[in-house]
């Protein structure tokens, strides 16, 4: 197997051919990542997911998963990972231990793994209570011990913090921090919200209108984020201040009576600063304005 465990070689897709919902999209996950598959309310996450796990047919571009082509070795690649698409479906009038006790017979797994799945995903102490009286983030544990049962390599997970309260997503980030950290866990997974990501991801892949708008892990991220940063400078004179300033600065601003101009690193500030004052000018604000990550994922995806 090759460094992705996920791969998909121009694959485009389209529930109406005419319109397509992703045209040639090339995602690559790398084994033991923390992949958050981002973008907004309908960008084609889910039918990414459904494609990923076959349930979808394509007709344009490959699949590979575990170094293997879906097509034609679907039984043996899904039998490799877990999945938890949208909320889990679950029997809600019996237990928690029952519910997995069901997905054991049914998927021919042994029983001997309740036990287990019920304490990665901190259930023991609930396991004998109705589904019914679970909160919604002990519903997605009880989903996700559920998606553990075949020990998978590969864990897909669709929107799996959708509608949690803050203790919620905060449960599920640690449990699957968790599984990364100590079994290896892949984990592809995909979110609306950058900022309930933010914590737990090492890789980001982001889909704009079926478009991947970027692709590359959390620290790559963050350099686009420094790269969007500014200088706001208030000056005597801000007019002559941008013409004083345009050489060196090609791509200096003035908005709002406030010069803008894009920032690279300290230095660079104090240098500007010695600029403006030995051209006589007084100066009477100058701010570094960093943008968070979310900020970058709305430029990212908005038009
Ligand atoms: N079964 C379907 N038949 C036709 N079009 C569909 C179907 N499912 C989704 N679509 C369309 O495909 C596009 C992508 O939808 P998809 O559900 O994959 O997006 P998403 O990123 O998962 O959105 P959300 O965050 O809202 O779940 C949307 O324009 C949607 O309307």
């Amino acid at each position: 197997m090759g460094r992705f465990i996920i791969e998909t070689n121009d694959l485009s897709f389209g529930y109406d051919k005419k319109v397509p919902v992703f045209d040639k999209i090339n995602l690559q996950v790398e084994a033991s990542a923390i992949y958050g598959f981002m973008g907004p309310n309908g960008a084609g996450k889910t039918t990414l997911i459904r494609l990923l796990l076959g349930l979808l047919p394509h007709e344009t571009g490959q699949i590979t998963l575990f170094g293997k082509h879906l097509a034609g070795n679907r039984i043996d690649i899904l039998s490799r990972l877990g999945c938890l698409v949208e909320q889990p479906s679950l029997y809600e009038n019996l237990t928690g231990r029952d519910n997995i006790r069901i997905n054991c017979m049914v998927r021919g797994l042994p029983k001997n793994k309740l036990h287990t799945v019920l304490k990665m995903v901190g259930l023991t102490d609930a396991a004998d209570k109705r589904v019914d009286t679970y909160s919604l983030g002990m519903k997605q544990r009880l989903g996700l011990a559920i998606a553990l049962l075949p020990e998978p390599e590969l864990l897909v997970l669709d929107e799996p913090v959708n509608g949690l309260d803050p203790t919620g997503i905060i449960e599920i980030r640690e449990l699957l921090i968790h599984l990364n950290k100590e079994y290896g866990t892949t984990i592809f997974l995909s979110s609306h919200l950058l900022s309930e990501l933010e914590k737990l991801v090492t890789h980001i892949g982001i889909l704009r209108k079926g478009e991947l708008v970027f692709q590359g892990s959390a620290v790559e991220l963050e350099a686009v984020q420094r790269q969007q940063s500014v200088v706001v400078v208030d000056t005597s004179n801000n007019q002559e201040c941008f013409l004083l300033l345009k050489n060196d600065q090609p791509v200096i601003s003035l908005k709002a009576d406030r010069l803008i101009v894009p920032y690279r690193d300290k230095m660079e500030v104090g240098e500007l600063c010695k600029k403006i004052m030995l051209a006589g000018l007084n100066i009477y604000e100058v701010k570094v304005v960093h943008h968070d990550l979310e900020d970058v994922f709305m430029k990212l995806t908005s038009n």
